[in-house]
């Protein structure tokens, strides 16, 4: 079967979306993902992302959005393709993803997302035990120093914050996959490294399932939270990632505001034969 994908990025986070809304594809598996995702092998990406009709579960959902890791694991959210989504449906919609209903809305080159409230409750994220996610009594050593006191949010899917002098000081490519996997982490985690200036923050993402990203939408979110519930900054916040700046808004009991850019690389067809 000849399927068509259109090739996107927010930020330089990068996608391959395949449109199952009006159309049947065979099932979507990690392992057919990941092959898909294999920058040497596959068409190369981030993340696979699948649109299809809406589920039962969410009556008030125009569409629903599925999120595959390029390591195959499917997970609940994804910020940087949600604006993505936007500019493909090209109108404000209710989207579906197994982290709640999110709402799109394209923009000049971009889209503003509603990301839904963040969770802080320690099940929530999960964590393995009960702990403080506000500053937890956690820290990793890595060469040159220790980060310690982490915040830890739920945004759909779950994020751990380490707020730090310098973050690109921090080797995040050798402590990143440690603390993703750490048995604290019983879904494991996505770990961010930020730092704050001139009431901005500057961000470095080791994303769950994926590793290092030149953006993380989701990241950004969780960060910003994070920033605004310890007074480090003030919403609305700029988040510098290493491929470029969201805007991100929040105030304690609302839901989530991501502004930023998203853009199609090219489109193309494969077999799916050799990819299943
Ligand atoms: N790696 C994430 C999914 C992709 C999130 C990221 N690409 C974004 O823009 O939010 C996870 O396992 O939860």
């Amino acid at each position: 079967m000849r399927v068509p994908f259109t090739k996107m990025h927010g930020l330089g986070n990068d996608f391959v979306m395949l449109d199952a809304r009006e159309r049947t594809l065979p099932p979507v598996t990690g392992p057919v993902a990941a092959a898909l995702a294999d920058r040497r092998t596959g068409i190369g990406c981030d993340q696979l992302i699948l649109l299809q009709p809406a589920s039962a579960d969410a009556p008030g959902a125009d569409f629903r959005m599925r999120i595959f890791n390029s390591d195959g694991s499917e997970v609940q959210s994804c910020g940087n393709a949600a604006r993505a989504v936007a500019l493909l449906h090209g109108s404000d919609a209710a989207v579906e993803t197994a982290g709640g209903t999110i709402r799109v809305s394209p923009r000049d080159a971009g889209a503003e997302v509603d990301m839904g409230a963040p969770r802080f409750d320690w099940d929530d994220i999960p964590l393995a035990y009960a702990m403080d996610t506000a500053a937890m009594p956690v820290g990793w050593p890595y060469a040159g120093g220790t980060m310690h006191n982490p915040a830890a949010v739920n945004v759909g899917n779950p994020h751990v914050v380490f707020f730090v002098e310098d973050a690109y000081a921090v080797p995040l490519a050798e402590v990143g996959p440690d603390i993703e996997t750490d048995a604290l982490f019983p879904e494991r985690i996505n770990v961010n490294v930020a730092s704050v200036s001139s009431g901005e923050l500057t961000l470095r993402v080791w994303e769950r399932g994926t590793g290092l990203t030149r953006a993380c939408g989701t990241g950004a979110c969780a960060t910003a939270v994070a920033a605004i519930r310890r007074g480090l900054v003030q919403s609305p916040v700029t988040v510098h990632l290493p491929g470029g700046a969201l805007t991100i808004a929040w105030q304690q009991g609302g839901t989530i505001m991501m502004t930023g850019p998203a853009q199609t690389a090219f489109t193309g067809s494969f077999e799916w034969e050799d990819f299943a």
